[in-house]
């Protein structure tokens, strides 16, 4: 039987083949899809040139051996080929996500864990079917991390950055975002976290920590040297410590001389001894008699049994730092150059000589020469401390270190308050530049700290900072002459403890809030006559 007439018309192609003779007839659809087809190609030939793009049916054609064939584009053939091009890119970014080197945490609009990586495993020491499903609420009331990132950016609706801290101690630098619907409602969190030590040192040129070269391997707070200034007086410092002499620092109030101290003590062979600080002028004269050098047993009324050893002899083997050296009454100049010149002394109602072995660092920020000039100071005692003696310039004379005292007290801040990260606007850098800083870096890291807790929003700006905190004042301008512009820094530190205790509903929260202990906190508002103002 000869092909039906309306098979050439077909808009598929229809092909009939015989098993020997090959091709007996192509419609005009098959010759359009496959131009080389003759009579008599054979059908192994015709399989093998069609694409994979086609559906092909054979049918029996009549009652011979020839078979009809009838082909259809292949629809499922693209979307086969689209899932798996999108298998393969889920699959990479399945691998990404989980080879990442930072943690990477995410969870639904309640918090609830809906996956992590191989990071956030090593971290938190959990694995992933550990964490899914729990939600980060309960995971920080375990202890697991402290404070929930994601919690946060949960309730404030917004990006946050804080430091985390894990149950073993580790401190996460992490970041979540919330990722919202059309309707506004939060649909997932992503949080990426990675760990302080890699990412948050500051590597600024001249940062040192006094930890550094110490071997003691116990950090201390950074001490920043980045002007020339302070690196000409880090060096000799560093000088001073490993020779172990006695020395002299000097500067104005607030310029660092305590902090020189104790990193003088860190590097040097002393490091693993104590270091002893007394400040001679907080004590009155009656009791610094025996704070200094101890007492024997009924030395006077009140006078413990068994006698009490001063802080010369507590630091035997360390550092005794004298601050305030100036303060120190006459009378007792002349035990203490006893001790500074032959390392002995005697308890107060005692006669046994003891020997100490401590070295000592005094400080003063009032001008001794004169003061031995007028007669109030010992001249023998001044040249026995001033063998070696170390000037410590006034902040103004270095602004180059003040960016980078602003970045560790604004480090600072973030260790004792982890929510609280503030960025600074570069302008306030500039202005706290020009400033003449009366109170040096006491009064900067205050002015940090009180910018930090007093501005909303994560950034500080130059409208925050208040003209009235740094006002210029004659004090500033007279104070070379060794006048202490105590008056000023009080009037900072007053204002400081006032804000925080119209904002505060304890004493407690005030020390947590000024990162101080709550026995400075409750001497501080007693000594401003300040009190809570906040009912809890
Ligand atoms: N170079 C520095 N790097 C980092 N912090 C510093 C530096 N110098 C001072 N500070 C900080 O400034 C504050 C005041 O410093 P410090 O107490 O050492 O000053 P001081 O000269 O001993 O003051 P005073 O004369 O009142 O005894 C401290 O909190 C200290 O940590």
């Amino acid at each position: 039987m000869s092909t039906p007439s309306w098979f050439e018309h077909l808009a598929v192609p229809i092909l009939i083949f015989d098993p020997m003779k090959g091709l007996l007839y192509a419609n005009q659809a098959a010759r359009e899809a496959w131009p080389s087809l003759r009579t008599g190609t054979q059908w192994d030939e015709f399989r093998a040139s069609v694409t994979s793009g086609w559906m092909v049916h054979l049918h029996p054609w009549l009652d011979s051996e020839s078979f009809l064939v009838e082909c259809h584009p292949d629809l499922t053939a693209p979307l086969a080929e689209r899932l798996q091009a999108l298998r393969e890119a889920y699959e990479e970014l399945e691998l990404i996500v989980s080879e990442a080197f930072d943690e990477v945490f995410v969870t639904d609009g309640n918090g609830v864990t809906l996956r992590v990586n191989r990071a956030a495993e090593r971290l938190y020491g959990l694995r992933q079917e550990e964490l899914v499903g729990r939600s980060v609420y309960d995971l920080e009331r375990d202890g697991l991390f402290y404070p929930s990132v994601i919690g946060l950016a949960l309730k404030l609706r917004r990006e946050v950055t804080v430091l985390q801290k894990t149950s073993d101690g580790k401190q996460l630098w992490a970041t979540a975002n919330p990722v919202f619907d059309a309707q506004g409602n939060i649909r997932l969190v992503i949080s990426t976290a990675k760990e302080v030590s890699d990412a948050f040192r500051p590597h600024t040129p001249g940062f040192s920590t006094a930890s550094e070269g110490s071997g003691s391997g116990e950090a201390i707070r950074g001490l920043v040297a980045h002007s020339q200034a302070m690196q000409r007086v880090l060096e000799m410092a560093r000088r001073v410590a490993r020779a172990d002499l006695t020395c002299l620092l000097l500067g104005e109030t607030g310029v660092g001389k305590s902090t020189l101290a104790e990193w003088i003590h860190r590097m040097s062979p002393r490091h693993s001894g104590p270091f002893v600080e007394v400040n001679c002028a907080a004590l009155p004269e009656s009791l610094l008699e025996s704070e200094l050098f101890g007492y024997e047993s009924g030395a006077f009324t009140g006078a413990s049994r068994s006698g009490k050893p001063g802080k010369v002899e507590l630091a035997h083997g360390g550092t005794l730092f004298l601050d305030e050296i100036a303060e120190i009454p006459l009378h007792l100049q002349g035990k203490l150059l006893d001790f500074v010149e032959r390392r002995a002394m005697t308890r107060v109602g005692g006669t046994t000589r003891r020997h100490v072995d401590a070295r000592i660092i005094a400080a003063t920020n009032r001008d001794v020469k004169r003061m031995v000039r007028e007669g109030t100071f010992r001249a023998d005692l001044y040249y026995r401390l001033h063998g070696v003696s170390i000037e410590i310039p006034p902040l103004r004379e270095r602004k180059e270190d003040i960016p980078v005292l602003i970045d560790q007290f604004l480090e600072d801040m973030f260790r004792t308050h982890p929510t609280m990260v503030k960025r600074i606007h570069p302008q306030v850098v500039e202005r706290l530049q020009a400033y003449r800083w009366p109170g040096n870096v006491r009064e900067l890291e205050h002015l940090v700290k009180r910018l930090v807790l007093l501005t909303d929003g994560d950034g500080i700006l130059p409208s925050d900072l208040r003209e009235e905190w740094l006002e210029e004042d004659s004090l500033g301008d007279v104070q070379t002459e060794g006048i202490r512009p105590l008056d000023k820094l009080a009037q900072v530190e007053r204002e400081i403890y006032a804000e925080a205790a119209r904002r505060c509903r304890s004493s407690y929260e005030v020390a947590e809030a000024l990162g101080v202990s709550q026995a400075t906190a409750v001497r501080k508002l007693k000594k401003y006559g300040l009190s809570i103002w906040r009912t809890p």
